[in-house]
């Protein structure tokens, strides 16, 4: 995702410690306006990537930009960014007023100026009323609030967020989460966030970078990141439940060639791996109907939806079936997909659209099994 004029730029970025390596050669860049962000499980490096752009961490290799210049070497103050933290970072003693304006004093900015940029940012984030409490009166949103505020009120084009929402609770953090893309599109501000919540990243970022082991696994919109993850890391990281993932034995890939009788094997060969299919994807069929046999373990309401736990052979597959559903423990039943809603990984985990064209379950007429098993002896192996 190169642009012409970035105003972002990782190029070639590490950072080693002693003990470990927390992010390899990271190349990316950040177009003007982007809501960015950085995803992925504790300890992928996410956390060290964004202490090194706003410059509160050494690099150990690489260049960063920020407008062009090189900044690799300079100081926070000199980078033009403003951060907001997870732990809020607010002075206790000082009013919330006094919180907000903190770093435009600092700056020797006017008084007069000042008191003009504090009133309409306090208004933006709904503090007015607040101005003159001590943080300790006030609410962990309002708190929430008030960094945000510090961070907006220094017009800097830049703002780094680290986990900002994790200390609220799950209703704060969804109207957080809304608050937070609002005044980003009303400011044109640039958003670097971190986060593990797949939530936030998929409802809040234009571009989610999904890291693992300090390495980008995917850089992608939200949309592409759930239809068309990269790898089986992030088929099972994105989704809730996670994407059922089967692995591909000689027997399954057999009975994909066996759906679509002309299509050539040679491609098949190299893609022994594993097969996704997401909960909602999967449809749940009378025992007597084509598919793949399964038991029902379990069925778990969640109100909106129910997921029905199943095994199929000995490995557990989740259904998301809409409303309230009740299945009995032990009913046989059948599990199947449309061809389309399926997702194939090769060995190495990565992503296999070529084999796309292939009928991948057998969503056809006819009993499959039957027309499968006696040509196929191994298809009893197959380890699902
Ligand atoms: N100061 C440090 N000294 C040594 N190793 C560190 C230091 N800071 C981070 N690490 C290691 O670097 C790796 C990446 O850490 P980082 O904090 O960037 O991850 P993260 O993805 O942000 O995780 P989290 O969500 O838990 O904060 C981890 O293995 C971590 O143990």
């Amino acid at each position: 995702m190169l642009d012409a004029a970035p105003l972002i730029r990782f190029s070639q970025v590490s950072k080693r410690w002693s003990s470990a390596t927390a992010v390899r050669s990271l190349d990316v860049s950040i177009a003007p306006g982007q809501f960015v962000v950085l995803l992925g499980p504790s300890g992928c490096g996410k956390s060290t990537t964004l202490r090194m752009l706003a410059g509160l961490e050494a690099v150990s290799g690489g260049e960063i930009h920020i407008q062009g210049h090189n900044v690799t070497h300079q100081p926070p103050g000199a980078r033009g960014l403003s951060m907001v933290f997870q732990s809020y970072a607010l002075f206790p003693h000082l009013s919330v007023a006094d919180n907000i304006v903190f770093g435009l004093r600092s700056r020797k900015v006017p008084k007069a100026e000042r008191r003009e940029r504090l009133a309409k940012v306090a208004e933006m984030v709904d503090l007015t009323a607040y101005l003159d409490r001590k943080p300790a009166k006030l609410s962990g949103g309002q708190r929430q609030r008030v960094a945000l505020a510090r961070a907006v009120i220094s017009e800097h084009p830049i703002c780094l967020m680290d986990e900002p929402l994790s200390n609220l609770d799950a209703r704060l953090r969804s109207d957080m989460r809304r608050d937070i893309k609002a005044l980003q599109a009303r400011l044109g501000m640039t958003v670097i966030y971190v986060t593990h919540d797949q939530v936030e990243a998929m409802s809040m970022g234009d571009r989610v970078i999904l890291m693992q082991h300090g390495e980008i696994v995917q850089d992608a919109t939200p949309g592409e990141l759930y239809n068309q993850p990269a790898t089986t890391f992030a088929a099972s990281f994105i989704g809730s439940p996670a994407m059922n993932l089967l692995p591909l034995a000689e027997g399954l890939e057999a009975a994909i060639i066996e759906g679509v009788p002309e299509t050539p094997v040679a491609p098949l060969a190299a893609a022994t791996g594993q097969l996704g299919v997401r909960p909602e994807d999967i449809t749940l069929r009378g025992s007597g109907e084509p598919g793949i046999p399964a038991t029902v373990i379990s069925d778990e309401y969640l109100g909106a939806d129910t997921i029905i736990h199943l095994a199929v052979g000995h490995h557990t597959v989740k259904a998301r079936l809409a409303g309230r559903q009740t299945m009995a423990p032990d009913t046989a039943c059948k599990v199947a997909w449309q061809p389309q809603a399926a997702h194939l990984f090769g060995s190495d985990g990565k992503r296999r659209d070529d084999l796309a064209p292939y009928n991948l379950m057998p969503d056809m007429p006819g009993d499959v099994d039957a027309r499968v098993v006696p040509r196929l002896p191994n298809v009893g192996s197959f380890s699902i």
